[in-house]
Order: structure tokens, then sequence, then C-alpha cells
């Protein structure tokens, strides 16, 4: 029988494998650090920028950029109520692809995907100094977040084993990459665009202040930057990204676009405004986009990729039957914390390890009805691959990690870690959690193998071959 792939997370690559001895010395040296913090640009910067923005028609009626625990943040200054606008950046404010396209380097960016446009527009800028019409924007740009692309070996090694690990480090090898392409066709060829230096550093940078301050919404081929609303802090209590934000149209046939910030609750004088960023990312990608996360279970996941290899003999009818319903050879299922399995998982599942003496119902006349048929239990013999394959993945899963749930627990309840040790331990923990989770459903099913009803049955059944004790039906003749 055809067993099915799952694959499990990839392991640390090599620079990053750590000896026991020295992963002991460094969870105490991040246990001692003192709370990570990025310098905060002075206030006069902070006059300066607001200045800008009200000299460029922006509109900021009732909050100010200030210092607060998450960095820079737009404080109340006087109470605020729900819904009511508290800012109103013009269009000509944004950084999109449009303003690259109108600018200097606009020619030489024709073709670049938006983000690697917006990221060379804003390095040149950065390197022209006080030059650059954009200055007072840049300079109360943080020089860097906890995100996990700008974490040390040391830090990454805090979370060996885990899924952010190997998206963290497939991350940065993509932005390596494009960086490599852009100085080779670009930059270099460009001196007299680029005349400062740029390097891989700095990309990684930009890369990381554009999807740290991106909204929801104004991601990919919309991608903009919208400065002074992009000081706008996420709290996990407000449950609703809507109210927050929308573009609107001023003048003639809404001509004089702009982007209108909205406080999604009643806020106090002196207190912050804050919206949700995104109800829809898991702790991961709140890791990797913002550098924090949340104590919240929906948002703890763990994803299973499932594949159909090519080797299988039967991968031709596979593919076409996932392909038919809209799969593809390759699935990725998020599972997440104290929630029901995704339903396609287990028709994939057990289609991947259909074969032996199942391996008829690949056959085309069943085509239009397999998957039905794979939404049930199709053979004891495929329930019980499928429950020891995914057992096997979420073991050989979890002994990638150095540390157990408890041991992750009693650190946080320590309540002595840096944020982003925080972070780590909050990220690990909630993985394993999801595979303890996804184990003990697996193993419940492994242990009713005796009690399911099987496709022969079910089919029996539906022509009136068997009685209501189970028991097979003869007729004499
Ligand atoms: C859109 S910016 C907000 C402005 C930012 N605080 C600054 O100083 O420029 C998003 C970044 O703010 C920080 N941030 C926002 N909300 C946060 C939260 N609830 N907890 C921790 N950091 C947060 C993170 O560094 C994140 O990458």
């Amino acid at each position: 029988m055809a067993l099915p792939r799952i694959i499990s997370p990839p392991r640390l690559p090599s620079p990053l494998i750590l000896s026991s001895q020295f992963r002991k010395t460094t969870v105490r040296a991040i246990l001692q650090s003192k709370e990570s913090a990025t310098s905060l640009p002075s206030d006069a910067s902070l006059v300066d920028f607001s200045n800008w923005l009200l000299s460029k028609g922006g509109v900021v009626p009732s909050v100010k950029p200030g210092p607060v625990p998450e960095g820079l943040g737009l404080i109340a200054q006087r109470d605020i109520s729900r819904n009511e606008v508290v800012v109103e950046v013009p269009k000509k404010l944004w950084i999109d692809a449009d303003t690259v396209a109108s600018s200097e380097i606009g020619q030489v960016c024709g073709g670049l995907r938006p983000w690697v446009s917006i990221a060379l527009f804003l390095l040149r800028e950065k390197t022209l100094g006080d030059a650059s019409p954009w200055k007072p924007y840049l300079n109360v740009l943080p020089s860097s977040t906890d995100s996990t692309i700008f974490w040390s070996e040391e830090e990454l090694s805090q979370i060996q084993g885990t899924q952010l690990l190997s998206t963290t480090i497939g991350v940065k090898e993509y932005v390596e990459s494009e960086f490599a392409k852009v100085e080779e066709e670009i930059i270099l060829k460009s001196k007299n665009l680029f005349p400062g230096s740029i390097t891989y550093d700095d990309f990684l940078w930009v890369f990381g202040i554009l999807r740290s301050r991106s909204f929801s919404r104004l991601r990919g081929d919309n991608l903009a930057l919208i400065p002074f609303a992009d000081l706008i802090n996420h709290n996990p209590d407000i449950t609703s990204e809507d109210l927050a934000w929308e573009i609107k149209g001023k003048g003639l046939f809404g001509r004089d676009q702009f982007f209108s910030l909205r406080a999604p609750l009643f806020v106090k004088s002196g207190e912050q405004v804050c919206i949700q960023y995104d109800l829809e990312k898991s702790n991961a990608e709140l890791a990797l986009d913002y550098g924090f996360i949340e104590s919240n279970p929906n948002r703890e996941t763990y994803t299973l990729m499932l594949e159909i290899a090519e080797s299988d003999p039967f991968y031709d009818d596979k593919l076409d039957i996932v392909e038919t319903n809209g799969l593809n050879e390759t699935a990725y299922f998020d599972i997440v914390l104290g929630q029901t399995l995704t339903p396609q998982l287990l028709p994939y599942l057990r289609l991947v390890a259909l074969g032996g003496t199942d391996a008829f119902l690949l056959e085309s006349i069943f085509r239009n009805t397999i998957w039905g048929h794979l939404e049930l239990p199709v053979s004891r013999e495929n329930e019980e691959a499928i429950c020891r394959v995914v057992r096997d993945a979420c073991k050989n899963a979890l002994s990638a990690y150095d540390t157990s749930v408890e041991e992750d627990e009693r650190l946080m309840e320590s309540g002595n870690l840096d944020s982003r040790m925080k972070i780590a331990v909050g990220i690990r923990a909630g993985e394993k959690r999801v595979l303890q989770q996804i184990d003990s459903i697996f193993r419940n099913r492994e242990s009713e193998l005796d009690g399911l009803e099987y496709y022969q049955e079910r089919r029996l059944k539906d022509l009136g071959l068997v009685g209501d004790n189970g028991e097979i039906i003869f007729w004499e003749s």
C-alpha cells in the first residue's frame, strides 16, 4: 500500500545546529537580558513629522505620536468617540507603486514586484539624507522590530524545531535572492540613481518595515505605506477589523483620495488609539510580520502538508481526483488549537493512502463520487494507515523541540522573559499543543477502528444486503 507522505517541519539547517551545552547557556543569557528596546525618535523628530504631515494636507484632529510600550503609538489628545476619524492621510503622502513610478527611479523599476520597487524607493530616499522630501517620515521608522527575521542565531535557537523557524529561514532566503537580483540588475547598473551603498541588511530592514506597517487590505499589488496612520498599534482586545480605516475620495469625482483612520472604540484622553491588525493571522504569522504574539488559542496553529508522491503507482488518478475537488498535488491544512480538523484533511489523507484492494475506487466510474466515499472511512487498512502515518509525523515533529510544553509553561509563568523570548516560548508551546491535539485525535480514531463502518459495509447496506444486526442477508434461490 502507498503510504501517505506527510512532510514534517524541516530541521534546523546546519549553521544553526547548536550543542545542548550551548543551548543551556543561551536560555540563561536571554532570560536575564532586559526588555529589548530600539531607541525611539526624539521629540523634535516627532514634532517635525507631525508638522510635515499637516503641511502636506494631512488632517490629525485628535491624536499625537508618542512613546508607548509598543514603541511609538498614537495618543489621544482628548476623549475620542467610537468611529471618530483620528487621522486622514492624502494619497500624495502614501508610498505605493504609483509613488515609485513617478519618481526618479520609476524608469528602472518597471516590472518589479510592488514591494521590491517600494523597498528600493525607501532605501534610496534614506541614502539621500537631508535631500529627501521623505526625511521626516524616514526619521520615525524603527531600526528593527521583534519579527523573527531580525533575530540573532542565538535567539533563533530558541525556536528550534518549530515551523516558524523554517518559515523565517525561507523568508530570509527569499529576501536575499530578491536582493541579489535587484543589486545586479538595478542598483549596480544605475549608480547615478543609487549613489549610496545599499546592503542586504538594508533590504531585509525595509522588507520588515513593509510587512509590519502595511494595512491588511493594502498588500500585494495594492501595497502602500501610509505615513502617520502606520503608527497605530494592535490591541488583541479589539475583535473586529471593521470600522478601523477606509479609503475615501475628496474633490471632483473623488480624484483626491485619502486614507481615513478611525478609532474602533471609545478612547480616553491620554490613552492610545489601537486597532485589530488581522484576525486571520496565526501567532507564527504575527511573530514573523510584526514581532508579537497573542495568548489566544485561535492563533495557535500547526500546518500539515500532504502530498501525492510522484512515485505513487496511482499518481495520475489521484492527482486528477484532488484537482477535480479544487486541491493540488501538495495541500496545506492549518490545524487550530481546540478546533476540529479541516474538513478536506481526512478525504485527502485517505486518498493519498489508498491502494491495495481499495484501488478499485480509483477507477474512472467512481470519479464523480469518490470524494464522497473518501469523506467516510474506506477500509480498516486505509484508516489504520492514515492514523499511523499522522501519529508518526506528530511524534517526529514533537521530538524536534528542545523543551516540553510543561517546561515552556513554567518559563512563561516565571514572567522573566524578554519580548523575543516570550514569542519563542509561546510559539513552541503553541505548536506542540496543536501537535499533541492532532496526535490524540488520531489515537482515538485508532482505538475505534473495529467499530467504524467501511465502504464495503455501507455498500452492502445500500443494496439492502445487511440486516439490522450487521448480518449478511442471503436469498434462497
Ligand atoms: C504598524 S507599526 C506600529 C507603530 C510602531 N509601534 C512604531 O513604533 O513605529 C507595527 C509595529 O508596532 C509594534 N506593535 C504594534 N502592536 C503591538 C502589540 N500589540 N504588541 C507589541 N508590539 C506591537 C510591533 O513592533 C509592530 O511590528
